[in-house]
């Protein structure tokens, strides 16, 4: 696990997303994992700005969401499906068809939930995965638990990322209660992982998440199991190591 410490948020944006767009110019056909959250929304900011201003090419890409609330129409503004539209799907020609985020009520869960492995699988594996992490050190929605699972699942929210996740809701009862994630394997899988902090709330989580231990009651722990994970923060996030 490499530590990376950026002066400020756009730095860390901007870092980020030139390495993503080295990546996809070297390798066209890019399987990207992506997240949603405040925290990656000036990397998509910037990789737009890749895709306008030198031409970066998106049409290769193949894109796979960590998330979707539970039970959320997709055109909710607060739906994952929409933010991925507003924030990045809009402005890059990422062809439609190579879009994947998960269903947010699928008729069979447990059948839906193999078979985004499964498309993940067929796409060759995710190259490059990108997460946050929750102020209770979620990755996706894998929240802190006794057990953690491998596969793309649903999952209940923990009151703690209902309460954390209701400033964006007029109100704390209407978030989801749950959520379809893509489990601990799926992610530990990506070939490279960039995981991002941002702003001063998220200083204590990241304290806890470089000390060199594994626990399930801190998930994005489980990344110290893999060779080529970043965690890429801003000095706010940086204040308490
Ligand atoms: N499911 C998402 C995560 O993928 C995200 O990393 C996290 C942090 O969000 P933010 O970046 O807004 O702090 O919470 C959300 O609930």
């Amino acid at each position: 696990m490499e530590l990376k410490k950026y002066a400020d948020y756009d730095q860390m944006s901007e870092a980020v997303a030139k390495e993503i767009a080295a990546h996809v110019r070297r390798h066209p056909r890019t399987v990207l994992g992506l997240a949603t959250g405040s925290t990656p929304i000036g990397l998509y900011r910037e990789l737009i700005r890749h895709h306008r201003e030198e031409q970066l090419d998106f049409s290769e890409v193949i894109t796979f969401n960590l998330d979707e609330y539970y039970g959320i129409q997709s055109d909710h503004p607060q739906s994952y499906h929409r933010f991925m539209q507003d924030h990045f799907f809009a402005h890059v020609n990422i062809p439609e068809q190579h879009i994947h985020i998960p269903e947010s009520q699928p008729e069979d869960v447990q059948s839906y939930c193999r078979r985004y492995d499964e498309m993940i699988e067929e796409a060759g594996g995710i190259d490059i995965q990108i997460l946050g992490i929750g102020s209770n050190g979620h990755i996706g929605f894998n929240e802190p638990a006794e057990e953690l699972q491998l596969h793309t699942h649903q999952v209940q929210l923990a009151p703690s990322t209902i309460e954390a996740n209701s400033r964006f809701f007029s109100s704390r009862d209407e978030v989801p209660r749950s959520a379809i994630t893509m489990g601990m394997r799926s992610i530990l899988k990506a070939r490279r992982i960039f995981l991002l902090a941002s702003g001063e709330g998220k200083a204590p989580i990241v304290k806890k998440l470089m000390k060199p231990a594994i626990s399930t009651r801190l998930p994005a722990s489980l990344l110290w199991l893999h060779d080529n994970v970043q965690i890429c923060v801003d000095g706010a996030a940086a204040q308490l190591l």
